[in-house]
């Protein structure tokens, strides 16, 4: 029996329920079952548990409605609960009235449409105009999985503040002093002391997984991202396995799961979430009331940034998904085209509210000088200014 409850230990599962059924206990407490049946169960709960990954993995980033049968029958329960931004513009903007709106970003299927090769997921020219506008408008902050050089590489936009590696690599825009001189701002690199440990593991991985076709490691710096996209979905409970094998050798690290990608972490308690709150802090709004966050990701790791926003009760977070999933997100956009549309129609608001604020000549700004109506005009708050949003949206971006 002692040998069995080390087997039990060892392989680190609760099969209690699975034994008690079995026999009655036996004398001293114990439960009687022979080691065939032991072992049985043993294989049968592994392999329950391997499913429930693959599951998890199938789930990670559905293609059709039925991958999430939880919620395949409350398409529209959850449009309701989670309505569009773009349709919901007029709102949003009342919301955040009287307050500072400061813009988080997510990079890949926010601002990037997901690709197979990661190497290869890059941004639009438009996207990139429209994010520069945007981070004229409102701070800016890209949050992303991926290692902040990587990210920075695909975006390529100085005057933004980007979070790398789940938020654990963040650094601030570059300033210029008047002498032209460039000096660093914010740097915050909570899992620093990881790094060596990173290194070992994405090695170790990658010699682990060369086996499997189509699997694909990827160095994020401060944590690692194992991709089964273009991995047969047969092989994938096998992928999973081989990864927990070596992280069952680094108990400091943790397996999350993004889209179609196995990501491996410190298991220190940092996330998007607290990247964010790290970020409004160092912004100057750390007990401000009248900040107001709007945070824009697809994947699960951002809902630690939605949840955060949910719980201050401030500003909201959008998921991008096409499908209903369970989300901290207040909205929803389908794509990363919408994307762009809301971004661009943040950036009109903007610069109409700039403009009549100009016009009047003094005073605070008129928080909600025009109004974006449901056929995309705007209307200022002088009902004599209304234009078409698509003209508009072409003069200014
Ligand atoms: O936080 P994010 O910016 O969304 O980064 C999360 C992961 O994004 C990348 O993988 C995802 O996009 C790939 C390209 O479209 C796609 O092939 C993959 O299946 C997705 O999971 C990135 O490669 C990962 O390192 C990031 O962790």
């Amino acid at each position: 029996m002692a040998a069995a409850q080390n087997v039990i230990t060892d392989l680190n599962m609760a099969i209690t329920v699975t034994v008690s059924v079995q026999k009655p206990p036996a004398p001293h407490g114990y439960i009687s079952i022979s080691r065939k049946k032991l072992l049985q169960n043993l294989e049968i709960s592994a392999g329950a548990r391997v499913n429930a990954w693959v599951d998890s993995m199938r789930a990670s980033s559905p293609t059709h409605i039925k991958s999430t049968p939880s919620l395949s029958d409350d398409q529209g329960s959850w449009n309701l609960h989670h309505p569009s931004a773009l349709d919901m513009f007029e709102q949003i903007i009342d919301a955040s009235k009287g307050k500072k709106i400061v813009m988080f970003l997510d990079y890949d299927g926010t601002l990037s449409p997901i690709v197979e090769d990661p190497d290869r997921a890059f941004m639009s020219k438009k996207m990139r105009k429209t994010v520069r506008k945007l981070a004229k408008c409102f701070p800016t902050a890209i949050v992303s999985g991926r290692c902040r050089d990587k990210v920075y590489k695909f975006v390529k936009l100085d005057e933004l503040y980007y979070a790398g590696s789940h938020g654990m690599d963040i650094k601030g825009p570059e300033k210029r002093s008047k002498s032209n001189k460039v000096s660093e701002s914010v740097l915050f690199q909570p899992a620093s002391e990881f790094l060596p440990m990173i290194d070992e593991v994405y090695k170790q991985l990658v010699d682990t997984t060369k086996s499997t076709t189509g699997a694909k490691v990827e160095n994020n710096k401060f944590c690692v991202s194992v991709h089964f996209r273009c991995v047969d979905e047969k092989k994938w409970g096998e992928l999973a396995q081989k990864v927990r094998s070596v992280l069952k050798e680094y108990p400091k690290l943790r397996l999350t799961q993004g889209r179609k990608v196995l990501e491996i972490r410190p298991t220190i308690i940092w996330n998007k979430g607290k990247a964010l709150e790290f970020l409004l802090e160092s912004l100057g709004f750390a007990n401000c009331t009248d900040v107001f966050p709007v945070y824009i990701g697809d994947d699960r790791t951002d809902e630690d940034a939605f949840k955060i926003l949910r719980d201050r009760g401030q500003g909201f977070g959008i998921l991008v998904s096409k499908f209903p999933k369970e989300t901290s997100a207040s909205y929803s956009l389908q794509e990363p085209d919408e994307v762009m549309n809301f971004l661009r129609r943040l950036v009109e608001w903007k610069q109409l509210s700039l403009r009549a604020q100009s016009r009047m000549g003094k005073g605070p700004v008129a928080l909600t000088p025009c109004r974006v109506n449901s056929n995309g005009s705007c209307t200022l708050s002088d009902p004599q200014h209304t234009t078409s949003d698509k003209s508009r949206a072409s003069a200014i971006l």
